[in-house]
C-alpha cells in the first residue's frame, strides 16, 4: 500500500478552521484526507477520529446510521480541545463501496440486518484495512492517539500496527428510531460498545 502525501490546505469550519492534509493511495486511486488543529506532531497523545467514509450518512443527512452525527461531534470536540487530527478514510460501506453499500441496504429493507445483508452479497461483515492510515499518521508524527470509538476492532488493528491508544473515548450520538435495531447489531454482532444500554428496535 503505497500513499502519498499530496497538499496541505486551510478548512474553516463552523468548529474550527482545520489545515486540511490530502493523501493518495496510489494502487487504487483513491483519495484520502486528514484534518489537524494544532500542533499534532509534539509526541503527546492526539485526540484522534478514525473516520470510514458514508456519503450517505457524512453528505447526505441518512439516518439509517450514526456517522454523520459521530463525523459533526469529533470536529467538535477537536475543536473544543484545540488540538486534534480526523483521519477521513475512503472506505465506503465498511471497504465494499457506496453501490454495494446500497444493495446491502436494499436486503436491510426486506428484513436483513447489516451483517447478514454483507454475507449475502458475498462479502466479510467488515472489510476494512486500517494499515492505509498508518503512512498518513507518520506524516503527521502522530504516534500516540486517544481515539474516538466505539468500536474495538479499530482499536486493537492500530495497535497492531505501532500506534499507541492511549485512551478510548467513546462516541456515542444521533442514536434515532431509524438506527436502532442497526446500532443494535453492530453491539451485538460486530462488538461495538455504547455505554447507553440499546433497546431492541422491534419491527
Ligand atoms: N456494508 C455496510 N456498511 C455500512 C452500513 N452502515 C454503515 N456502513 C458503513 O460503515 C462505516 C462506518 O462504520 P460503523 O460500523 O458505523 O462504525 P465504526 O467506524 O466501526 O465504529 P465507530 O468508530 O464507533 O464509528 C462507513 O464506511 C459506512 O458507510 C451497512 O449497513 N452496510
Ligand atoms: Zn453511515
Amino acid at each position: 500500500m503505497t500513499i502519498r502525501y499530496v497538499a496541505s490546505s486551510r478548512l474553516p469550519t463552523p468548529w474550527a478552521v482545520f489545515t486540511m492534509h490530502g493523501f493518495a493511495e496510489e494502487q487504487t486511486g483513491k483519495e484520502h484526507v486528514v484534518l489537524t488543529l494544532g500542533a499534532v506532531g509534539d509526541g503527546e497523545p492526539v485526540l484522534g477520529r478514525i473516520h470510514s467514509e458514508c456519503l450517505t450518512g457524512d453528505a447526505l443527512f441518512s439516518l439509517r446510521c450514526d456517522c454523520g452525527f459521530q463525523l459533526e461531534a469529533a470536529l467538535q470536540a477537536i475543536a473544543e480541545e484545540g488540538r486534534g487530527a480526523l483521519l477521513y478514510v475512503r472506505q465506503e460501506g465498511r471497504g465494499i463501496g457506496l453501490l454495494n453499500k446500497i444493495r446491502a441496504y436494499n436486503l436491510q429493507d426486506q428484513g436483513a440486518d447489516t451483517v447478514e445483508a454483507n454475507e449475502r452479497l458475498g462479502f466479510a461483515a467488515d472489510m476494512r484495512d486500517y494499515s492505509i492510515c498508518i503512512p498518513m499518521l507518520e506524516h503527521l508524527n502522530i504516534k500516540s492517539l486517544r481515539l474516538m470509538t466505539n468500536n474495538p476492532r479499530k482499536v486493537k488493528a492500530m495497535q497492531g500496527f505501532g500506534i499507541n491508544i492511549a485512551e478510548r473515548v467513546p462516541l456515542q450520538v444521533g442514536r434515532n428510531v431509524h438506527n436502532a435495531h442497526y446500532l443494535a447489531t453492530k453491539a451485538g454482532k460486530l462488538g461495538h460498545m455504547f455505554e447507553v444500554p440499546l433497546q431492541h428496535h422491534q419491527d
